[in-house]
């Protein structure tokens, strides 16, 4: 793909848009139904480049899926009836389906190596290795980094594991692993992260135990196939609602939005800027859902700290774009994992928006964002996705606020989780 020419000031967003599936959650209905005994129905699933990473894997691992009209049916395995696949297994650019899949396979009698593309070969797994080798894994690596051979394995024990980092990939691959233990694991998580693994493995009828910050994961491999409804993505509905909040004239409607509280930072944020939402909730299911809709409004600064960084880290490129155009600065920080996302997005989300005429100071652990900068270029300007999809969807909507000329390289990269974003741009710009 060229660059494609990015829509600049003099359009307003308004309509309604139904957000595709949210990823986390696609990512684990694959997983979890693949392992269950019978057909798990999964219903609004993303179809998206890291949930298909999952798919293949899985398929390369024996199990088999069908379409039913827009749904996919996964006809579950149990986890010792899996096949040693003939290739590597390819995670592409897909961190969640890496570290989730080492943890889910790591009791495979078999040799299994992963590999990723060179964005995900760059990104640190030790945090995933390390505890999986404490319950008996052993593992292949250079530094760390995919490619990374994971040997066949025949026990795993149970151990108490308090997490160094706050990610919901480490703690779930640990979980996943627990279940197939010989003893209790008990992990401690002093940030929380998202918890759409430890809701749907209910929803496949295993409970875990929460004790405030400890999960307590017994031994039980018995998942029993389900119907999954995926909520819509917050993070992809997050360009809408920080869209709409900043494009004069826009209104915008946001249907069946995923807002499970330990994602939701985004729109916590958001309202301490001074926005506000009006949700309309649906019937709850495992993982609760609202319709939201936004107008534009007037935002003011804010601080972002660490205890709100895993609830938006996402987000966070767009939480950067909206404090650019706030009444006076804001300070993020606790934000050092945006350094290993799919790019180092401290350094792609500064260097890119100040093209435009922002002035953002890259810290160590986040950003020091200079309000109320109006961004405009003098001269036909190309922004770069870096190749990460979030960077490249931000700055699609920070050029509709920007005067001047801009084109967007490697603009493909919103296939890795909003394939229909240029699309729903099109639907609501008028
Ligand atoms: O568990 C998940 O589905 C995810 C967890 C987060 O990563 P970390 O666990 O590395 O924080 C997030 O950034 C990623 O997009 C999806
Ligand atoms: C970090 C992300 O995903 P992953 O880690 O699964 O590549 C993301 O989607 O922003």
């Amino acid at each position: 793909m060229g660059n494609l020419k990015l829509q600049t000031v003099g359009k307003h967003l308004r309509g309604t848009l139904t957000m595709p599936g949210d990823k986390s959650i696609s990512h684990r209905a694959v997983m979890l139904g693949s392992i269950a005994s019978g057909d798990t129905h999964i219903k609004n699933l993303l179809d998206s480049q890291d949930v298909n990473s999952t798919i293949t894997a899985m398929s390369n691992l024996g199990v088999t899926f069908d379409r039913d009209g827009d749904d996919l049916i996964v006809h579950g395995k149990s986890l010792d009836m899996l096949i040693e696949p003939t290739q590597m297994l390819n995670m592409e650019n897909s961190g969640t389906s890496a570290r989730l899949l080492m943890g889910l396979l790591a009791k495979q009698p078999f040799t299994l190596t992963f590999r990723g593309d060179s964005s995900l070969s760059k990104r640190p797994f030790g945090r995933v290795i390390k505890p999986l080798m404490a319950m008996g894994v052993s593992f292949v690596t250079k530094n760390d980094r995919l490619p990374i051979t994971k040997l066949a394995t025949k026990h795993l024990k149970g151990i108490t594991y308090e997490l160094p980092v706050a990610s919901a990939q480490v703690k779930s691959a640990i979980i996943l692993a627990a279940l197939q233990a010989d003893s209790t694991t008990t992990i401690i998580e002093p940030i929380a992260t998202r918890d759409h693994t430890e809701r749907m493995l209910a929803s496949f009828g295993v409970q875990l135990e929460r004790d405030n910050n400890r999960i307590i994961v017994a031994p039980q491999t018995k998942l029993t196939a389900t119907n999954i409804q995926v909520p819509g993505d917050i993070s992809s509905a997050a360009y809408w609602l920080v869209a709409a909040l900043l494009v004069p004239d826009s209104e915008l409607t946001l249907q069946q939005v995923g807002i499970n509280p330990t994602r939701t930072g985004i729109i916590n944020i958001l309202s301490r800027m001074g926005a506000s939402f009006d949700l309309d909730k649906a019937k709850t299911t495992s993982e609760p859902m609202a319709n939201i809709r936004v107008q534009s409004q007037e935002l003011h600064g804010t601080t972002v700290t660490a205890t709100d960084v895993p609830t938006m880290i996402d987000e966070m490129p767009l939480v950067v774009l909206a404090a650019t155009q706030a009444q006076g600065d804001t300070l993020i920080t606790g934000a050092s994992e945006l350094h290993v996302k799919e790019s180092d997005r401290i350094a792609t989300v500064t260097t890119q928006l100040n093209k435009l005429g922002a002035h953002i100071e890259a810290k160590e652990d986040g950003f020091y964002v200079h309000g109320g900068t109006p961004l405009h270029v003098t001269e036909p300007t190309t922004v770069d996705s870096c190749g990460d999809h979030r960077v490249g969807m931000m700055l699609t909507i920070a050029a509709l606020i920007t005067e001047g000329d801009v084109s967007l390289a490697r603009a493909d990269a919103v296939n890795i989780s909003y394939p229909q974003f240029f699309e729903d741009l099109n639907e609501v710009l008028s």
